[in-house]
C-alpha cells in the first residue's frame, strides 16, 4: 500500500525552504537539517484495524507529524502533558502507573487528514489508540536535527524502527508488560537526538490547507 504522496513529493515537502522556515519560527530554532543517513528523516506509519501505538515517551525533543489518512474511528492521539522531567532525572513512575492503569484522564488531540502536528513528547506520555474499521490510519513523521551531518548508524536507524515496532507489539501485551517497556524506555537516551532545555509548551496544531498534499504524481 502506498501513501497518497509519491516519495519525491515527501522529499519536496521535507526539504522545502519555506516549510523549514515555518518550522524554525514555530520551534524557535535557527536551522533544521535532515539526517545524513538514508532512513531516519522521513518515516511513514500505517495502522490498520486493531493496530495501535502504545503509551511511550519520545527520545527526541520535538516531533513533526502529518496525518495523511484518518481512520473511520479510533487512531486517536492521546497525551498527558509534562508527566516527567527526564533531563532532571524526575521519571515519575507513579504518574506513569496511574495513566497505564487508567486512573487518570488523558487529553486527546482531534486531527484530520492534512493536519501538521508539532509535539514535544520527551516528557509528555502519549499513545495512539487502536484503529477501528477498514480505513488504515496513515501518518508521516518528519524528523530533523538542529545540527548538520548527524547520521544514525544503520543499526541505530534500524533500532529506532525496531523500537517503534516493539511499542506496537507490547501494547497488545499485559499492562505489566507495557509498564516494563516504559520503564526500560524511560532510562534510554539516544545521544544523536537534541535535548531541548526550555520549558515545554507542548502542542501546536496547524492546519496545512491543501497545497502540500494537493500535488499529483
Ligand atoms: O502517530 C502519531 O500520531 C504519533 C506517533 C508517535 O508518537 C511517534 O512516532 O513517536
Ligand atoms: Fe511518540
Amino acid at each position: 500500500m502506498m501513501l497518497s504522496l509519491p516519495t519525491r513529493r515527501w522529499r519536496q515537502l521535507y526539504n522545502d525552504e519555506l516549510f523549514k522556515h515555518f518550522l524554525c519560527d514555530v520551534l524557535g530554532e535557527k536551522a533544521l537539517y535532515p539526517y545524513a543517513d538514508p532512513l531516519s528523516s522521513i518515516n511513514l506509519h500505517y495502522a490498520s484495524h486493531g493496530q495501535e501505538l502504545g503509551w511511550h515517551f519520545d527520545n527526541s525533543s520535538f516531533a513533526i507529524t502529518l496525518l495523511v489518512q484518518k481512520p473511520l474511528a479510533g487512531g486517536v492521539f492521546q497525551y498527558v502533558k509534562d508527566l516527567r522531567d527526564a533531563d532532571a532525572g524526575e521519571m515519575n513512575f507513579a504518574g506513569v502507573d496511574t495513566v497505564l492503569e487508567e486512573r487518570q484522564t488523558v487529553d486527546a488531540l482531534e486531527i484530520d487528514a492534512g493536519d501538521l502536528v508539532l509535539f514535544r513528547g520527551r516528557n509528555s506520555l502519549h499513545r495512539v489508540t487502536p484503529t477501528e474499521g477498514e480505513v488504515t490510519r496513515m501518518l508521516a513523521v518528519l524528523a530533523y536535527n538542529t545540527q548538520p551531518d548527524i547520521a544514525l548508524s544503520e543499526t541505530g536507524a534500524y533500532d529506532l524502527l525496531r523500537q517503534t515496532m516493539t511499542s506496537w507489539r507490547v501494547c497488545k501485551g499485559t499492562p505489566a508488560a507495557q509498564k516494563d517497556l516504559l520503564r526500560a524506555e524511560s532510562h534510554q537516551c539516544t545521544p544523536v537526538r537534541i535535548f531541548w532545555p526550555e520549558p515545554l509548551d507542548q502542542l501546536l496544531l496547524y492546519h496545512m490547507a491543501g497545497p502540500a498534499l494537493a500535488g499529483s504524481p
